[in-house]
């Protein structure tokens, strides 16, 4: 029998015994079974190239990656300054540690600095078999630094030919000079040269071999080498003009690996790995980091987004609530301004937040209307929401999103948008403000508070069900619904110290003069703020 824990870190005997039943049995209840890559490997102080590019490449698969930390090197944009092994002993015990319990799907090996470490290596996948084992035989960088001692460096073709490295591999994914090495120096020039290298390599033992012609004398295309054991296929990509190369191989290698565990077949796996490198690529060609003359480049889509040079960093204030303008394509259209205008006009005017609240406006110009706004917005420290539409909140790295109760469910919108972004619901019940706090909200939008006919069949609320709602909700509430500049006093003066401010639409935008009706009500608000202090 599984006993309930009423307190999970009252910590006796009796209590890790039923902490561990429970989990026993919460674990075969949950059932999902998580694609796992092994990373085998040296450290990158850099951050750009082996176990942090295995992990970042992983991660941003979907995959889970455990590592086995073979050598540790001191390295940055500029080269290689220094290399430090792991024990053997110890990269054991950490093979050890994660084959014997982890449900390893996929192994990849990255640097592996000694025949010492290639041995144990082999001998723990004899003894804890995994699904397949990519084998990227790092000895030269794509900056050129050699990786290894340069005794290994004689051993390496021995190392990864005659310890059944190779045999044991489903793939091995050399660049031309690490072919090159692996064949006892054969010189690689044509692509002719390469395909007849991966024949050979294929003869060491491994299932499959793709040479990487990254270094090929300046073609147009990349082209890498895919030898199946029957056939090379030629894969071509454009090849991106950037610095930001360093810890391609590495990254190319844990795809194909991370592809494998979640149960792809070869050359489709190769295929979305070099996808993937040549989106990351082309994504980070602009980015600096370091002074050197080899960059790492972004495996999350994620640097750029920082609002690193943005007035907007200090995340959600619930004041910023106070006069949050919502716009309406119909209402300014009829006033023949366009919203940027109108957006401008009403940030000039002392609007706190904005929402774009564009309900017929087509995707592609919806991501040009928010990259604009958002542009006006942050010069000015306002933020901007966009409403309903996630995807244009991601294309455009809007500050937030507004969410009614049939739109995306905020905790799939958090989990796109991340913890940094601001998300409102619209909530007409307590019960609603109380989900919506529980699914990660920052803000409720509480309405119709009166009648309005910028929303078909909208329900009233009225002041007496904001007042419910407001005294309910464990979030900020904006009042919204027939708000203007003669009842805003009404609604803010209800008493609820959770109301920050009144969201308007046409007491806005279906007025002549944007900014002078936004400053009228703006100082309303204001009135209302200094007679509650
Ligand atoms: C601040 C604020 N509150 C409520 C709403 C309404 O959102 P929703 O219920 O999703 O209705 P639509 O605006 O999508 O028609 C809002 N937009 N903003
Ligand atoms: C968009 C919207 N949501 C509402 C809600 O009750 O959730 S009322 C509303 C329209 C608000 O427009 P106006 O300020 O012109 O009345
Ligand atoms: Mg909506």
């Amino acid at each position: 029998m599984v006993t309930q824990l009423s307190h999970p870190f009252s910590f006796n005997f009796q209590s890790t015994v039923n902490l561990r039943t429970s989990w026993v049995k919460v674990t075969a209840m949950a059932n999902h079974k998580v694609a796992h890559v092994l990373s085998v490997a040296g450290s990158d102080s850099g951050g750009g190239a082996g176990i942090q590019a295995d992990i970042k490449a992983c991660a941003s698969l979907g995959v889970y990656c455990s590592t086995v930390i073979t050598a540790v090197t001191a390295q940055n944009t500029l080269g290689v300054q220094g290399v430090h092994g792991v024990p053997e002993d110890f990269v054991y015990e950490q093979l050890k540690s994660v084959l014997s319990d982890m449900h390893v799907d996929v192994v990849k090996t990255g640097m592996l600095p000694s025949i010492g470490v290639v041995k144990l290596l082999c001998h723990s996948l004899k003894e804890f078999p995994v699904q397949a084992l990519v084998v990227d035989p790092v000895m030269v960088s794509t900056s050129g630094h050699i990786l290894a001692d340069p005794s290994i460096l004689m051993a390496f073709r021995y190392l990864y030919c005659r310890e059944e490295l190779l045999p044991m591999a489903d793939i091995v994914t050399p660049n031309l000079k690490e072919a090159s090495a692996l064949l006892g120096g054969m010189k690689l020039v044509t692509v002719a040269d390469m395909c007849s290298a991966a024949k050979s390599i294929h003869d060491l033992g491994p299932r499959y071999v793709l040479v990487k012609g990254g270094d090929l004398p300046a073609p147009l295309d990349a082209v890498d080498i895919f030898f199946d054991g029957d056939h090379c296929h030629e894969l071509r990509a454009s090849r991106i003009q950037t610095h930001n190369t360093h810890g391609t191989g590495c990254t190319l290698a844990s795809c194909i690996a991370a592809e494998l565990a979640k149960g792809s077949l070869m050359l489709p796996a190769v295929q979305v790995a070099k996808r993937f490198v040549e989106t990351a690529l082309d994504y980070s060609k602009d980015i600096v980091i370091g002074s050197g003359p080899q960059g790492p480049f972004d495996h999350l889509f994620k640097l750029k987004r920082s609002t690193y040079n943005s007035s907007r960093r200090r995340g959600f204030n619930p004041n910023d609530l106070l006069l949050y303008a919502i716009t309406d394509s119909g209402m300014n259209k009829k006033w023949a301004r366009s919203i940027i205008d109108a957006v401008k006009a009403s940030i000039e005017g002392g609007a706190t937040i904005i929402q774009l609240r564009e309900k017929d406006a087509e995707t592609q110009e919806f991501v040009r209307l928010a990259e604009a706004c958002l542009e006006i917005c942050h010069s000015h420290g306002v933020a901007l929401l966009i409403n309903d539409r996630v995807d244009i909140a991601l294309a455009c790295d809007a500050d937030g999103v507004h969410l009614g109760q049939s739109d995306m469910p905020p905790r799939v919108a958090r989990t796109l948008l991340g913890p940094g972004k601001i998300i409102g619901v619209s909530c007409k019940t307590p019960e609603q403000a109380l989900q919506a706090w529980a699914d990660g909200a920052d803000y409720i939008g509480c309405g119709g508070v009166f009648p309005t006919s910028t929303k078909a069949n909208n329900l009233t609320v009225g002041l007496s069900g904001l007042k419910t709602v407001c005294s309910a909700s464990k979030v900020p509430v904006v009042a919204i619904g027939g708000i203007g500049l003669a009842n805003a006093h009404s609604v803010m003066e209800i008493g609820e110290p959770n109301l920050h401010g009144v969201a308007v639409v046409s007491a806005l935008f279906d007025r002549e003069s944007v900014s002078s009706e936004t400053r009228k009500l703006h100082s309303v608000l204001m009135d209302v703020l200094s007679v509650a202090k």
